[in-house]
């Protein structure tokens, strides 16, 4: 595991239950101490509704859902509604009315780490508690400059770093959000077409909790001193989903196979060439975009932000959540 950036003089990891005089920014647990709190957490969720989030399209296996992703949606659930209470004592203390304040979860971590996945199912988990039913996920791809635009700026081999995506426009629709605007919208990316489509929005209308999935949103630009309001001040809460690098490529290799067979196929796919080579040419092009794009977007811009977040998830190779770390300060 790389290093992780030590700000502030306390050791960022520290085994739990262990005794040691660095304080730790994280709560260490492995998998069968995070199930131990699940046991003891209620669920209001039937056996048929877990089963239901099959139906996501993901082949995510069940115990999985029960034994780490239920919990979490537990955890969050507690923070979503701790913090609506500030929010209303703050109402009252102004004697305002203004609305309710959603609650804003980043996701972040590497291109193909299982943010989407993670996303979505703690979208479908997060609306099924009865005190926020409505859980909106966007992703921040809608963001990135169009491909027109990125040519302009000599960018499109950059495309998921932090020069490629409107920062002030992303950053103006979360705030807009947090300012409880009943309706917003953002520009939406298509992986098909492999650029931002025109003339289509993301509506958000109204949201209790709202899920902000994307490789950037952890990150704070360059300029010290500066006023401007980084994007990570308006979460609430923010999970960073991590694996080894040589795994994530894997995964990488795997998925763009998977889509060779099927989403390449379609004649408006940016990617319809990959269906006519061979397998092997496939793939090799592949694996050279993860080492000259995906990769160093990783190991430069990503991975530097993971302590950043509240609660990091370490997968292993098979996907299974083999760590959990929550912050504790
Ligand atoms: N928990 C999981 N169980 C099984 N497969 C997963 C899981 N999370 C992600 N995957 C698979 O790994 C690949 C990358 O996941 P995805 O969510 O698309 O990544 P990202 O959004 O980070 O690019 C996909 O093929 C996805 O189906
Ligand atoms: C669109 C992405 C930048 C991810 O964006 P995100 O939703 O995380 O903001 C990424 O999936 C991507 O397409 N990267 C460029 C290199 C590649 O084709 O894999």
């Amino acid at each position: 595991m790389s290093a992780l950036p030590e700000t502030i003089q306390v050791s960022p990891f520290a085994k739990r239950r262990h005794k040691t005089r660095v304080p730790s920014l994280f709560l260490e647990f492995d998998r069968e101490e995070w199930q131990e709190l699940a046991e003891s957490t209620p669920l209001p969720l039937s056996e048929d509704e877990i089963t239901e989030l099959q139906g996501l399209g993901d082949s995510i296996d069940l115990e999985e859902v029960k034994s780490v992703y239920l919990p979490l949606s537990r955890l969050l659930n507690l923070y979503a509604s701790g913090t609506q209470h500030v929010w209303a004592a703050q109402r009252e203390f102004l004697r305002s009315d203004d609305k309710k304040v959603p609650f804003i979860i980043a996701v972040s971590g590497s291109v193909a780490v299982g943010k989407s996945t993670t996303a979505r199912l703690l979208q479908a988990l997060l609306s099924r508690w009865p005190d926020h039913p409505r859980v909106e996920l966007v992703t921040t791809d809608g963001f990135l400059y169009p491909n027109a635009e990125l040519e302009r700026r000599g960018l499109m081999e950059r495309k998921g770093f932090p020069e490629s995506y409107d920062r002030r426009a992303l950053v103006r629709f979360v705030g807009e959000i947090k300012a409880g605007r009943s309706e917003v919208s953002a520009p939406v990316y298509s992986h098909l077409v492999y650029d931002v489509i025109p003339d289509q929005r993301k509506v958000v209308r109204s949201p209790d909790i709202v899920i902000i999935e994307g490789l950037n949103v952890l990150q704070q630009g360059d300029s010290p001193g500066s006023t401007e309001v980084f994007l990570s001040d308006l979460f609430d809460f923010s999970v960073y989903v991590d694996a080894p690098e040589p795994i994530i490529k894997k995964w990488y290799l795997q998925r763009f196979e998977a889509l060779r067979e099927t989403a390449f196929l379609d004649p408006s796919s940016f990617f319809r060439r990959f269906a006519e080579i061979s397998r092997e040419e496939a793939l090799a092009t592949a694996s050279n975009i993860w080492d000259t794009i995906n990769g160093p977007n990783l190991s430069e811009n990503i991975a530097p932000t993971r302590s950043r977040a509240r609660l990091i998830l370490t997968k292993g190779a098979n996907h299974e959540v083999e760590r959990i770390r929550l912050r504790r300060i």
